[in-house]
């Protein structure tokens, strides 16, 4: 019995040994691996393939110290660490001898880093906001530039419906399954387009016409309070961050008609929790953002490698939505049309839903908001021929209501133009191609390509808008000869993914600029170029804008 056993054991041990130490089968093995990795999407499956990798190394070592022989703990980490280093060293070898010479993206130009991994994206990051450094190497390579080894950055306003458009058969990329585990899917992040189709029609009347018109009394509720409280201000010759006024306000106005909710953050003059975690949430956000598999990785950490305020974020976002569903308002309000009262429970995917309703809902329009009064401050003449508009349509009143805001074309016009400049969202949105690759003009794009459009480099492209750089609002009404191509002014995107919110977005942009001009002359403050609102600006998909202390000097 014990000999018949022994035999089968004593094989075993002769052949695992001649496994271990066989060079070629770890230098094959690391190169399947890479095959298998590239054959589907594997950006969101790390946290699978890092433990399998740990328990099959783990066990290796169990089993050469049982069977092989090695005879201690040393001889197993050598032997088990060899053929580690020779897999790895074979995986790591084949991915980027293909990515750097034989991947189907090689004819288009780039650094040469960016072919080899998208970690490149970090290095762009740390020397400022990411979009532009996606401007600089437009600049450097021209209109396609390889930004990551299965990624390329298009400047060309054909692509724009051929990636957008509700017949493209390009689709959203694996980037928007970056937290799917942990909040389901929203309207945003939903990849699949039936799914897409089905939900969009909810949030399209949450976001209709009829419904803006009443959430008007409430908006406008938002818009007295915060030039009340700058006025406060003002009277006592303090500077503001508007940039931070911005935000409450547009967060207000979010737990207002979104969750019949009062945040409380323009009457208390500072962020509430839910923001706090938010804001907190930008740095990291700012790194990861383009690393979405990293990203996805830290998030399953819970609270660990930074990821708190993330989760703090989602959390806040959970118990504003479950409030709201314990306490049905009788007003309607956003999240009305999406929640089913038969629903005992919130749906995974309503909870995501809340997120994007308040993270898509504030910074974009807070930015925006941010960026324009820049813009003002920048160009005086601009701002006098626009309170002068103001005035006209104010006469006595020291507020104008949404709906009094009508006749203001050249209101329009700054707002256009401070959406062409700065678009909230800068570095564009991610599409896939399909595996048959789509033609976009005269370059074919292979299949399975992430792309991205980088608004804030196309809306500043000299082939789309004479004197790009300029400010210039008057391009939208009395100038069109400097729009040379409208079609590539897309600050809310197009197709069945347009923004969802963008009559919301500007009907808030046109009470608060207009009756912050109705009530003051704004400037930066003396000695200060404002230029900390483009320095410290936070690419986080959507931008945050950086600090913008600015002079509020009362007209009456
Ligand atoms: C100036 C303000 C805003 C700008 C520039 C802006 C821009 C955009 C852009 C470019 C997209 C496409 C994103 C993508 O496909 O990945 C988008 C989508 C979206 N936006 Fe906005 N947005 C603004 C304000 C708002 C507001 C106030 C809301 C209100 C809740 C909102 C909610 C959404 C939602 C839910 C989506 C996803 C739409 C879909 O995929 O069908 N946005 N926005």
């Amino acid at each position: 019995m014990t000999s018949a056993n022994a035999q089968p054991l004593q094989l075993f041990s002769m052949q695992w040994t001649d496994f271990m130490h066989n060079k070629q089968i770890w230098i094959a093995l690391g190169v399947i691996t890479h095959q298998i990795i590239s054959s589907y999407e594997s950006d969101h499956t790390f946290h699978i393939i890092l433990p399998a990798w740990a328990l099959f190394w783990t066990s290796s070592g169990v089993v050469e110290y049982t069977t092989g022989p090695s005879q201690s703990a040393l001889e197993v980490l050598s032997t088990v660490g060899s053929s580690a280093a020779l897999y790895f060293g074979a995986l790591i070898s084949s991915i980027l001898i293909y990515r750097a010479f034989f991947h189907r993206l090689c004819q288009f130009p780039g650094p040469f880093f960016a072919r080899l991994s998208k970690l490149y994206a970090l290095n762009v990051t740390s020397k400022g906001p990411y979009y532009e450094g996606v401007d600089r190497l437009h600049q450097k390579y021209g209109s396609i530039v390889r930004t990551g080894p299965q990624e390329l950055s298009i400047v060309d306003v054909d692509a724009i419906s051929v990636l957008n458009s509700g017949t493209s058969k390009a689709k959203k990329s694996a980037w928007y399954d970056h937290s799917r585990f942990i909040e389901g899917v929203s309207l945003h992040t939903a990849r699949d387009k039936t799914y897409h189709r089905e939900i969009r029609k909810s949030w399209d009347k949450a976001l209709g016409a009829s419904s803006l018109r009443h959430y008007s009394p409430r908006i406008n509720r938002h818009g007295t309070q915060l030039i009340d409280q700058l006025a406060r201000r003002a009277t006592k010759g303090e500077a503001v961050n508007i940039s931070d006024w911005t935000n409450y306000y547009s967060g207000d106005v979010i737990g207002d008609i979104g969750f019949s909710n009062d945040f409380g953050m323009v009457a208390a003059g500072g962020r509430n929790e839910l923001m706090k975690s938010m804001h907190d949430a930008g740095p990291l956000i700012s790194y990861l953002n383009h690393i979405s598999w990293c990203g996805n990785l830290i998030l399953r950490t819970g609270n660990g490698l930074g990821a708190k305020p993330m989760v703090d974020f989602m959390q806040w976002a959970y118990k504003v939505l479950r409030h709201r569903k314990k306490n049905p308002p009788e007003e309607r309000d956003i999240i009305s049309w999406l929640l089913d009262p038969k629903d005992e429970d919130i749906p995974l995917n309503r909870n995501a839903d809340a997120r994007v309703m308040i993270a898509a809902g504030t910074d974009t329009t807070a930015s925006t908001l941010t960026w324009l009064i820049y813009e003002l401050c920048r160009n005086p003449q601009i701002q006098s021929r626009l309170y002068k508009d103001v005035l006209r349509v104010a006469g006595d009143k020291i507020f104008l209501d949404i709906d009094d805001i009508v006749d203001l074309p050249y209101l329009d016009d700054v707002i256009n133009e401070g959406l062409r400049l700065h678009p909230a969202v800068c570095t564009g949105v991610p599409r896939v191609t399909p595996p048959e690759g789509l033609k976009i003009g005269n370059t074919m794009i292979p299949g399975n390509v992430n792309t991205w459009i980088p608004m804030y480099t196309l809306h500043r492209s000299p082939k789309y808008f004479a004197e790009p750089l300029v400010f210039e609002p008057e391009r939208w009404s009395s100038k069109p000869e400097m729009v040379i191509n409208k079609h590539a002014f897309i600050p809310f995107l197009t197709g069945p993914h347009k923004c969802v919110g963008w009559q919301l977005a500007m009907r808030e942009m046109r009470s608060v600029v207009a009756n912050l001009l109705l009530n003051f002359q704004v400037d930066f403050v003396e000695g200060d170029d404002g230029e900390s609102v483009n320095r410290q600006a936070m690419d986080c998909f959507a931008v945050q804008a950086g600090p913008l202390n600015v002079k509020l000097t009362m007209r009456k």
